[in-house]
């Protein structure tokens, strides 16, 4: 069997074609990523394939044209590639990552017109994601007709999170509403776990995850099972993002609604016009402010980092400790300097780290970056979302169709 992944995130479009043999997702022989595809983004693509036999590679990189969806347009272009590398014809399966999946789904399933109906109704709660999401599954229903697409949602890690995590102080019957907190980045949590627990003897205990990407949120675990998360109803909740607020006093939004600010004006605030991008007035992304001296810039670094420390407290209450921090995502693999500074500021739970280690992790694999003193291991795991929704892909394949 061989499942493509689709990994439609805020900012980016990755994909990974998978060999599964005896029920296990093997190495990739693909990978790919469009990045930039948020709004004044440069989108392009890279991606490498590997032949599994030979370990023969080609690769390519290119930017991405046209197309009034930069998401849509990357799809397109994906399916091309497929076709040119004479991949197309090989696909049993289209495992698509679906950032929100209600109260109605705790585990991957094939999607139908009836699931499909369901989860278009949530895109509200995720506009960012959930729309391109389902227009992934869309596109490649048309393209690959009798392939199974199955939705694998960010949501379901989160199904054990503990009722009183699950709860605003609001009224009971808005709670049956479904109007309560879920949590997303359930997937690459779900792998950086299951990383964490081949090289750490500590990972079933108080471990907190730090998902730092375009979007951003923080985990909190007890034996592997998600109990405290920064992100809630939406993937706006918690820590401050690329382009979104993150928690919010809601007597602001009372006030602008007063104001005469329509809803699709506070949606585009919330959403588009906020987190790094807004308080810099400069980009979204922590490259280009890291690289830019103006104080906007480092204002909107100071605050990213300060929400990351104080979320970290508030994660490592609900779980009364942390013996393991991972950071991942985007910002989490890559810039040293962010997890230098919020490091220094976790002294006080023990966190004492390996400057030099934490100068190499660059991404590229799982480093350990804390010095031999320190209370708290602290670890640099490149996520892999693709890979968690292809074994999802293909367990729930091989349940229905062994
Ligand atoms: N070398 C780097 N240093 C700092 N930030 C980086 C670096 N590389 C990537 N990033 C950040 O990662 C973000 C994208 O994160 P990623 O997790 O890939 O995206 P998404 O959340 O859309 O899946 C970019 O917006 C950028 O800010
Ligand atoms: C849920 C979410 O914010 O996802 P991403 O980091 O891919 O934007
Ligand atoms: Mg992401």
């Amino acid at each position: 069997m061989t499942v493509l992944a689709v990994n439609t995130g805020s900012s980016t479009l990755k994909f990974a074609l998978y060999p599964v043999h005896l029920g296990q997702v093997q190495a990739a022989t693909l990978t790919g990523s469009f990045s930039g595809l948020e709004p004044q983004g440069q989108a392009s693509v890279q991606w490498r394939m590997q032949d599994g036999l030979t370990g023969a590679t080609r690769e390519g990189s290119e930017p991405l044209q046209g197309g009034a969806d930069r998401f849509e347009a990357a799809l397109q272009r994906l399916q091309a590639l497929l076709r040119e590398l004479g991949l197309a014809p090989q696909l049993h399966a289209i495992a698509h990552r679906v950032v929100h999946g209600g109260t109605a789904y705790h585990q991957a399933i094939v999607v139908n017109d009836e699931a499909l109906h369901g989860l278009h109704a949530l895109s509200p709660l995720a506009p960012l994601h959930q729309p391109h999401n389902l227009m992934g599954i869309a596109l490649c229903q048309r393209s690959y007709p009798g392939v199974p697409q199955v939705a694998c949602f960010d949501t379901a890690f989160h199904t054990t999170l503990p009722e009183v995590e699950t709860r605003f102080a609001l009224p009971e019957a808005l709670y049956a509403q479904g109007i309560r907190r879920y949590g997303f980045h359930g997937l690459s949590y779900q792998y950086v776990h299951g990383v964490l627990q081949t090289v750490s003897d500590r990972a079933h205990g108080p471990v907190v995850m730090a998902h730092l990407g375009n979007g951003a949120s923080l985990c909190a675990t007890r034996e592997g099972r998600s109990q405290a998360t920064t992100m809630g109803f939406s993937a706006v909740e918690g820590l401050m993002m690329g382009t979104r607020s993150g928690a919010l006093d809601p007597g602001v939004l009372l006030h602008l609604l007063g104001a005469g600010w329509t809803a699709q004006r506070l949606e585009d605030l919330l959403y588009r016009q906020s987190g790094l991008l807004g308080v810099s007035g400069v980009s979204a992304d922590m490259r280009r402010l890291r690289a830019d001296p103006s104080p906007q810039a480092q204002r909107a670094i100071a605050l990213f980092e300060h929400r990351v420390v104080r979320e970290i407290g508030a994660m490592a209450a609900c779980v009364q400790g942390m013996g393991v921090l991972a950071f991942t995502g985007g910002i989490g693999e890559h810039d040293a300097l962010l997890r230098t500074h919020v490091c220094q500021q976790l002294g006080y739970l023990g966190v004492a780290m390996d400057d030099a280690a934490n100068a190499q992790a660059a991404g590229d694999a799982v480093r350990s970056i804390h010095a031999p003193r320190s209370a708290v291991e602290v670890w640099v795991v490149p996520t892999d979302e693709g890979k968690v929704a292809a074994q999802a892909a293909a367990d729930v394949l091989l349940a229905t169709q062994p």
